[in-house]
Parts: C-alpha cells; structure tokens; sequence
C-alpha cells in the first residue's frame, strides 16, 4: 500500500499543518471547559464508570483526584526518577513549601513500578523514563489526570538531558520546536493500521519568558533552536560507538552538518511527542534541556558525574524561576498548600498507599 494513502492528519480536522503556530485559539472549547479546567477530546472517558490511570497507580474511582490534584499548576517531567525527587525538594525550598512535621515528600506512584510522581503544592515532578513510547504513556495519563482533578490551564515542562549541536557542554537549551530524524515537524503514529500526523508545536511565548528567565551572571549560555528527537541513542543519534554501525565517520560528520543547517540545536529522544501531545491538547508546555555532549565533536559521554549532576540541575533553576515569578505574581504562596494530600504523613500515607496498593 502507498504510505501516502494512508496517511491522515490528526489533531486538527481541518488538516493541521506543520507550520501552524500555537495560537490562543488553539486553547479552545475543544480542550477547555468554560473556567478553564482541562477537557478531553475524547468523549469515551465520560461516559466510564471509573478511570484507571494504571501506570500512575492511581484511578478516579479509587482516588480522590480532585483533593489530591485540584490546586496543581505546573507539571514537570524528566527522565528519571532520582532527578524528579530531587527538583520535588529543590522546588520545595525554591517556593517555601513546608511539609506538615515528621513527614517526608511521598512518591504517589511509586506501587505502578513504573513512573515517580512527587506532589509540592502546585508543583508535580514526574519521571517520564526514556523514549517517546515511555513519555507518550505517561502523557496520555497525566493529562486525563489533569480533566479528572479539574486542573485550570496546566503548563507542562520537560526538563532534560540532550546532546548539543555545536554547544559547548552544559549549555541551557530552551527548545522552539522539536522535529524528527527526518527533520519532520510532527509526530507520527501508526493508528489503526493508518499513519497519524501531528504538529510538534511548542508554545513560543513561553520560549520567550523562559529565555528571559536567563541571568546575565549564569556562568553558562541559554539558547533557542531546533530539537531533533530520535527513536535510539546510538545510531539514531549518527553514533559510531553503538553496538551495531553501518556509516563513517564522514557520513556522521556529513548529518550533523546538515541538521546543523537546518537549525537543530540539540537531540533528544522526548521532545516530539511531548510537544504534539501536549499541542493536542491545548496545553502550553516547554522542552528545556541541558547538553552534555557536543556531538560535533565526540559521541561518548566524558563529563564526570559531579559535573554533569550540576548540569542536570541548570534547566531545573530556570522553570524554578518561571514558577516563582508565576506565583509571586498571582500572589498565592505556598502555605495554602501546606494541606497537601500527597505527603508521607501517617495517617494519610496510610490511606494513599493503601489506595495505590489495590493496583500492585
Ligand atoms: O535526560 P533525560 O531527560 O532522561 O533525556 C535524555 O536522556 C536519555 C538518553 O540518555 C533520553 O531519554 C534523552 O531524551
Ligand atoms: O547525546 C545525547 C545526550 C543525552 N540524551 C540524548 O538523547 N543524546
């Protein structure tokens, strides 16, 4: 069959392009409800009786998910679980959110085996584990999440790790669009058996206050471009220290160049579907990441641990900015969020843990 016959567009049905801009319109009816909570473009999820979101270990008839979720605002999301514990920390102090004595911050989905989710008032950090499949999952569960807890226009983030094109090691990357290893603006999906486009749009007003968000004195560069998100690390990425390789050093040298050219800052393995997902659904979001790496020059990663634990940290100082410079703004610091149900306190880590454990 011709893989152009089967191919649609999705997400937009009139035909979406890949050149169309993330416009306020685009958070419309179809995604928000009149006060602007989060509404799902699937109208299968209403008419069920519960809604299991199994690999966050929590679901609406288990948990009350508007008590657990309705004050969040920011969700942040990286690859690991030991990095997402330590920005729930960094932020807690960051926001001066207090947790209730004795109590420690508590990984909601920790009986899932799968994902961490921490809760810091407003604040959720998420690990979302390597690769589109494992990020796509998770986003699909977390932005029903969003619906089923009320969740008013949610800013998602992605705070990351990347290889640079041409920067210097350590370097802030703030991403203005993700493409593929083609170099394709959209994420491509086979859906029953047919090709699904979607437009990996990133909002460009956040670039903008996020790129802002840099100080003079950080003693590194922040940056905007192009973000390349591939399917593997190795050859995907143009490496020549996989376990397989099938091209020269030429004809790696030959790509980057190319993909150089064509504006690409960076390469990940994330940004495409957490961009068009979180497009789909009207939801403002970001992919910042730190490079490790200038692929221009090398493939393997020689940072010491020390070094690269401080570069990890760089992109998780900016979204710390923009969420404080958020809530000092709105005014609403975080001792209201004191109440938060989501702490290791004992009688309600009991509760949650007894909840999370109906799904072990
Ligand atoms: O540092 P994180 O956020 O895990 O992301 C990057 O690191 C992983 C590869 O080492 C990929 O998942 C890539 O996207
Ligand atoms: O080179 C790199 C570094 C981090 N993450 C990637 O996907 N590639």
């Amino acid at each position: 069959m011709d893989q152009d016959d089967n191919r649609v567009t999705n997400g937009h049905q009139n035909g979406c392009t890949a050149n169309d801009k993330m416009k306020d319109e685009d958070v419309s009816s179809e995604t928000r409800y009149e006060d602007g909570t989060v509404r799902l473009k699937n109208a299968n999820i209403e008419l069920m009786d519960q809604d299991i979101l199994y690999h966050l270990a929590l679901g609406s008839g288990s948990h009350d998910l508007v008590e657990m979720f309705g004050d969040v605002k920011f969700i942040c999301m990286g690859g690991t679980p030991k990095r997402m514990e330590q920005f729930a920390y960094y932020i807690m102090g960051e926001i001066g959110h207090k947790l209730p004595t004795g109590t420690l911050l508590q990984d909601i989905s920790q009986y899932s085996y799968r994902y961490s989710m921490y809760k810091v008032g407003p604040v959720l950090s998420i690990s979302h584990g390597m690769g589109i499949p494992s990020i796509g999952i998770l986003l699909h569960e977390v932005i029903k999440l969003m619906y089923h807890a009320k969740v008013k226009d949610p800013v998602f983030f992605r705070i990351g790790t990347s290889g640079g094109i041409g920067l210097e090691g350590g370097t802030v990357v703030i991403s203005e669009q993700a493409v593929d290893g083609l170099l394709r603006p959209y994420y491509e999906l086979p859906v029953l058996g047919k090709l699904v486009q979607r437009p990996a749009m990133l909002d460009k007003r956040l670039v903008r206050e996020l790129k802002a968000l840099h100080h003079p004195e950080d003693p590194y560069d922040t940056v905007t471009g192009k973000t390349l998100c591939t399917t593997d690390f190795y050859e995907g990425q143009g490496r020549l220290d996989g376990a397989f390789c099938d091209f020269n050093e030429n004809e790696k040298m030959a790509y980057l160049e190319q993909i150089q050219k064509a504006n690409v800052v960076n390469m990940e393995m994330e940004s495409l579907a957490f961009a068009a997902l979180t497009h789909n659904a009207g939801i403002r979001s970001a992919v910042i990441c730190v490079t490790i790496v200038d692929r221009l020059k090398g493939d393997q990663i020689h940072a010491p641990k020390e070094v690269l634990d401080e570069w990890q940290e760089r992109p998780q100082k900016l979204v710390s900015r923009y969420i404080k410079k958020f809530l000092q703004t709105k005014g609403r610091f975080m001792d209201s969020y004191c109440g938060s149900p989501c702490v290791k306190s004992p009688r309600r880590f009991k509760l949650v843990q007894q909840e999370s454990e109906n799904y072990d």
